[in-house]
């Protein structure tokens, strides 16, 4: 039997309840015949009280080796006031990095029986499936000079600095037209070209890259401004928005809210594809934080965790059938009701973390 090995790297806040609930999936899956093989390692605030740094090197070798990484979430007021370089979500920004993750798919669908538990109109919503393609290892996230420095007269400065450079432009351009030739071959590429030089550089090149590969495959320039207003004015007309990384960041939270809730947004970090292994560096983690408002309380919601890992099986393992399992798996227990408070139906009552992992397990052995 072939061995998947993952890494699973909880953090802090509520990322160690959700991933609890991921767990459970994960034995379902093993005992139903799928080699994964689990270590778990310490990332963010939880790396910084034993270490003293938000990811250890042997974690970051771990996650070298690893086939596919779990994340769950890092970060909190307990640790605002670390060092700068050694906050928690500097563990999750080395990780990116380091394994070279520079494509983050966040895909945004509201579920049908969700159409009601989004802050929107049910006819905006209902039926939407967008993808949102991030770039995530370069920008203002990355770019130096990032500085914050006292001047002669005592007040501060502080400098972060927005690079990209056409390589990687044309990289996650062409992550974004791939999926689209999947889907309903449409990529809306939103940037800020009428203030920013590298929203230049980012028109330029996804405009050459549609005519020399693409030019089959329908392309429009927005205005990331314009984008986010037209997420919530009428989200269904995008297939595809390819974005840097610091509007992916923003408009990925919006599509958050056009599904029900921050908590049902999964997403994929991917690397290149090894030439010669065929492999890519992977990390699955949701896109919502480690919510430090509800955590301890049982309260979270784990379906972009658990999403996050349906994730892992579809683009990892290319275990497609086990992923449209789970995903079914996922629908058919929102439909039943049993949903955490930031979804539940108007009247009706919550369950708790651990409850949504239980009946997600429960109907995949009935889909079986
Ligand atoms: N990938 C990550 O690890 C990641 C992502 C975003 C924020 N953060 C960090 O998390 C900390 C808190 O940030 P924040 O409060 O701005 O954002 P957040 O995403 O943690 O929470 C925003 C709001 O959404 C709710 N929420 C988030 N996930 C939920 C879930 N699964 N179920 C139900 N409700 C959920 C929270 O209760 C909160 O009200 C910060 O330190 C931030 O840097 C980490
Ligand atoms: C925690 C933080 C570094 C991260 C980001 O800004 O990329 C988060 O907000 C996300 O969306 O993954
Ligand atoms: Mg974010």
């Amino acid at each position: 039997m072939a061995t998947h090995k993952l890494l699973l790297l909880p953090g802090d806040g509520i990322g160690p309840e959700v991933m609890r609930e991921v767990e459970k999936i994960v034995s379902w899956f093993r005992k139903s015949g799928i080699g994964f093989e689990t270590e778990t390692d310490l990332v963010g605030g939880a790396a910084y009280d034993a270490h003293k740094v938000a990811v250890t090197d042997a974690a970051m070798q771990r996650a070298q080796d690893a086939d596919a990484v779990l994340f769950g979430a890092v970060g909190g007021p307990k640790w605002d006031a670390v060092p700068y370089n050694v906050r928690p979500e500097a563990g999750l920004l080395r990780l990116r990095k380091d394994l070279g993750l520079f494509a983050n798919i966040r895909p945004a669908i509201c579920y049908p029986a969700l159409a009601d538990a989004s802050s929107l109109k049910r006819e905006i919503v209902e039926g939407l499936d967008i993808v949102i393609v991030r770039e995530l290892t370069g920008g203002v996230y990355f770019g130096e000079p990032k500085e914050l420095v006292t001047l002669e007269d005592g007040s501060q400065r502080a400098v972060d600095t927005q690079v990209y450079t056409t390589g990687e432009i044309e990289r996650i351009t062409r992550v974004a037209f791939e999926m689209a030739k999947t889907r309903r071959n449409k990529v809306s590429s939103a940037e800020k070209s009428n203030v920013m030089k590298t929203g230049v550089l980012w028109r330029q090149v996804v405009s050459k890259i549609h005519k020399a590969e693409y030019a089959d495959v329908e392309l429009e320039h927005v205005l990331a401004d314009n984008a986010a207003m037209q997420l919530v004015r009428n989200p269904k007309q995008f297939d595809v928005i390819v974005t840097d990384n610091l509007f992916g960041d923003i408009l990925s939270d919006i599509g958050a809210m056009l599904t029900g809730s921050l908590g049902m947004l999964p997403s994929a970090s991917l690397g290149a594809e090894d030439p010669k292994t065929g492999k890519r560096k992977a990390l699955y983690e949701p896109v919502h934080g480690s919510a430090p408002d509800i955590a301890g309380k049982g309260l979270a919601n784990p379906i972009a965790m658990i999403g996050s890992f349906g994730m892992a099986l579809r683009y990892s393992f290319g275990l497609i059938e086990e992923a449209d399992r789970l995903d079914k798996a996922i629908a058919n227990v929102l439909a039943s009701g049993t949903r955490t408070k930031d979804i539940a139906a108007p009247g009706a009552n919550a369950v708790g973390t651990q409850d949504v992992g239980d009946a997600i397990v429960r109907e995949l052995e009935t889909l079986r």
